[in-house]
């Protein structure tokens, strides 16, 4: 299949409220799914424009506004639009920066189908392109005092470019060795709890009293960086990521008894004995939650640090010592403004002939999508990229783009 051709929509209903004021007319690209067209379109000149979404449903002959979820792409100079599996489009956006040429427009995934019947309309879903695989997320939790703290602080400090710890928000008041944005987003709670509402976290829950959440930029930051994400947050924020299917390993820690855990938590000095009340009447239950729901792939108990440090190493496979063929986070991919896009198989050939340059500066990227992972609400990922130079003469000159 080609890519779908730049045409003038002569009859959209009154400009991309979603989007932007299409005015009359607009250019964009048209992409056939099922008996709905799916209208991506900027304006209708050469200026840079936003994207805006609609929908000529074409059994009903009517045309539809979206509900768009998530960030959409920057304004650009155009895009090229190609329908993958039937359930999202993938768009490469003209003139844009490396790290940020591919975008997915879900219009049919399961999250976006889940999405139509809740909300009762038509929906789609944005979410940015992104090379190569992030490793599992290791979710850590276990009760207030327990160290769950203390073994992520080793763990980074051991493997500092392996690891990368998700900064949640909190409505808790900082401790004060506590630094905003480094260990947690201290927000306010009217302001977490519009963002929840705005579907920007992956996860929440009332804890102690205070709200805590993951965000969904939280986890993907890290996983842009390169790096295998960490995240310490409680039982029901860990059952809410099994059920969004996040692959994650779950590891639990346990403390040796109640009484070592209120020492703990005492020694550390930093809540005031109501809230110490409140933690250890609250560790019963986390406690035998951790150990009898089948959320969490390992319980590790920490009776001893090094012991149980050793342990967590074990099983992310690293108890040898510090690896050093640790993956650079891969880089973004440089389109030149002018190119043409067409499918076959699992394969987008993205054409960079330049004629002005003559035969020499021939070029062809290719994307697999056969691996892609993800999507809404975080970052598609998986996209593998090769570059084909003088493509028209071998394609035995393939080679990975670095
Ligand atoms: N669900 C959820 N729990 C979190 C998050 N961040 C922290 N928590 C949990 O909130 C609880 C309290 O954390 P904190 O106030 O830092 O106290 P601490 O556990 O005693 O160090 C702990 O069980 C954390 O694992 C989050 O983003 N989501
Ligand atoms: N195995 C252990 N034995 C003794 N003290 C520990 C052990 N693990 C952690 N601690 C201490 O217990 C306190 C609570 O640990 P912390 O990492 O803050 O717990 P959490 O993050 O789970 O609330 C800290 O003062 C820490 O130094």
């Amino acid at each position: 299949m080609g890519e779908a051709p730049a045409f003038c929509v002569d009859n959209p209903q009154n400009g991309f409220s979603n989007g932007f004021g299409l005015k009359s007319k607009g250019f964009g690209t048209l992409t056939d799914v099922a008996d709905k067209r799916f209208v991506i379109g900027g304006a209708n000149n050469d200026s840079i424009s936003s994207i805006g979404v609609q929908i000529y449903d074409k059994s009903k002959e009517k045309w539809v506004i979206p509900t768009v979820l998530g960030a959409k792409p920057k304004p650009c100079k155009g895009h090229s639009a190609i329908l993958l599996n039937e359930d999202r489009i993938m768009i490469i956006i003209k003139g844009s920066t490396p790290d940020d040429c591919i975008w997915f427009l879900e219009v049919d995934t399961k999250y976006v189908k889940e999405q139509k019947k809740v909300l009762g309309t038509e929906v789609v879903a944005w979410s940015k392109g992104v090379r190569g695989d992030a490793e599992k997320p290791v979710v850590i939790s276990g009760p207030s005092g327990v160290g769950k703290g203390t073994l992520i602080n080793m763990l980074m400090k051991e493997f500092p470019s392996m690891f990368g710890f998700s900064v949640s928000h909190t409505t808790r008041a900082p401790r004060g060795m506590e630094k905003n944005g480094v260990h947690y987003h201290f927000t306010e709670r009217t302001v977490m709890e519009k963002d929840i509402k705005d579907g920007k976290f992956l996860e929440f829950a009332s804890v102690h009293g205070n709200l805590y959440g993951t965000s969904i930029e939280a986890v993907e930051a890290v996983a842009d960086s390169g790096k295998r994400c960490i995240l310490d947050i409680d039982v029901q924020g860990a059952r809410s990521i099994t059920a969004r299917s996040l692959d994650a390993i779950f590891i639990f820690i346990c403390p040796p008894s109640m009484r070592e855990l209120e020492k703990r938590l005492r020694a550390r000095g930093t809540e005031t004995e109501e809230q110490i009340l409140k933690r250890l009447r609250n560790a019963e239950a986390e406690i035998e939650q951790g150990k009898s729901s089948d959320i969490f792939d390992h319980i590790l108990d920490n009776a001893n640090l090094e012991e149980c440090y050793n342990n967590l190493k074990k099983l992310l496979g690293l108890d040898g010592t510090a690896p050093t063929n640790h993956k650079p986070s891969p880089k973004g991919i440089d389109l030149p403004l002018n190119h043409s896009v067409s499918k076959m198989d699992k394969k987008i050939l993205i054409n960079c002939e330049t004629p002005e340059l003559g035969k020499a500066s021939k070029k062809l990227i290719v994307l697999d999508v056969s691996s892609l992972k993800g999507g809404f609400p975080g970052r598609t990922r998986g996209l593998n990229v090769y570059a084909i130079d003088s493509f028209s003469d071998s394609l035995n000159g393939t080679h990975k783009l670095s």
